[in-house]
């Protein structure tokens, strides 16, 4: 007799130095590395990953992973290139990180609820008594992982100090795609963007994106829906955003592939990021006590042929 194991299961799982929880329900399975509250990956059975893990990824201490979903916080990218009320914030001696502070620290995982629909997880990012290195500023931080048909990400910052803070932020989602030569974004048509490979010039996005090269670009007015159209896989993968008009999409291509860690040099042809953000002007002023949240649903939808 075989026993079936009840669904949703939770499971602490260690992958390398790294403390992970892999979830899975009667159709999904998602990982999460409790360092940076990580999500690594995210499947629904049957059907071919959403988000990407890099197959070089390495698990240690105090490191990125590559893939998945890294939380940068509380800036995005280079601080240099942050609203000055951001980089202000920042009062460390060391050169100021890319991406922030939280992605290679530990958090705390605070409750799992697992029902017969869905499952939560609450992270909470580990406070130092003074904040983190470098920034000295009382807000909690937390991610809200909710599972159902669809996967739904949401990081909230309340500014427990009395003085107000300015922080960029992103959700920096790596999306799995059959080959990007056949992929577009659809969504982005007339909003303005930030070509940073070409002097951080203002540009305006004419018809779907797709990728032709190396694409790093920060648009500045999305609407609340975008998506990935990828006929290969006969889907569309939607992305809806709250509390976010920017986001970042990104893609190395071939010869910037060459110079980042775990990243093969062709992965560059089964990937995409696109970050759902509040960055330059979209970035984020906190009210002494005030609370906002950055939120993204995931799912996809079959091409109906
Ligand atoms: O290698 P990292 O620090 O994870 O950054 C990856 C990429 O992150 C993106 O957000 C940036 O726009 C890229 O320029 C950068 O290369």
């Amino acid at each position: 007799m075989t026993t079936l194991s009840p669904v949703p299961q939770v499971e602490r799982i260690e992958l390398g130095e790294l403390v992970c929880w892999r979830v899975r329900t009667s159709g999904a399975e998602l990982l999460i590395a409790q360092q940076g509250a990580q999500v690594l990956s995210y499947q629904r059975d049957g059907e071919a990953p959403l988000i990407w893990l890099s197959e070089q990824a390495s698990y240690r201490k105090g490191q990125g992973v590559r893939g998945g979903v890294p939380v940068c916080w509380p800036w995005f990218g280079d601080l240099q290139r942050n609203p000055a009320a951001v980089q202000q914030m920042y009062r460390g001696s060391d050169p100021a990180p890319a991406h922030g502070l939280v992605r290679n620290l530990d958090w705390q995982l605070l409750e799992v609820d697992a029902r017969a629909d869905a499952v939560d997880l609450d992270f909470a990012f580990i406070q130092p008594e003074q904040g983190p290195a470098g920034w000295p500023h009382n807000v909690d931080l937390r991610l809200h992982i909710h599972l159902d048909q669809r996967l739904h990400l949401s990081l909230s910052s309340h500014n427990r100090g009395t003085q107000p803070v300015s922080l960029s932020q992103a959700l920096h989602t790596y999306f799995a795609v059959s080959d990007i030569h056949q992929v577009q974004v659809e969504g982005l048509a007339g909003s303005h963007y930030i070509e940073t490979l070409h002097d951080w010039e203002e540009r305006t996005q004419h018809g779907d994106l797709v990728f032709e090269g190396e694409t790093d670009r920060i648009y500045l007015d999305l609407p609340e829906r975008v998506s990935i159209l990828d006929p290969a896989w006969q889907r569309r993968v939607h992305l809806h955003s709250s509390g976010s008009r920017s986001a970042v999409v990104w893609n190395p291509w071939i010869d910037k592939s060459l110079r980042l860690s775990q990243f093969a040099s062709d992965a560059w042809q089964r990937m995409l990021c696109i970050e759902t953000a509040n960055v330059l002007d979209d970035a984020v002023q906190l009210a002494a006590g005030e609370r906002k949240s950055l939120a993204v649903s995931l799912w996809a939808e079959p091409l109906s042929r």
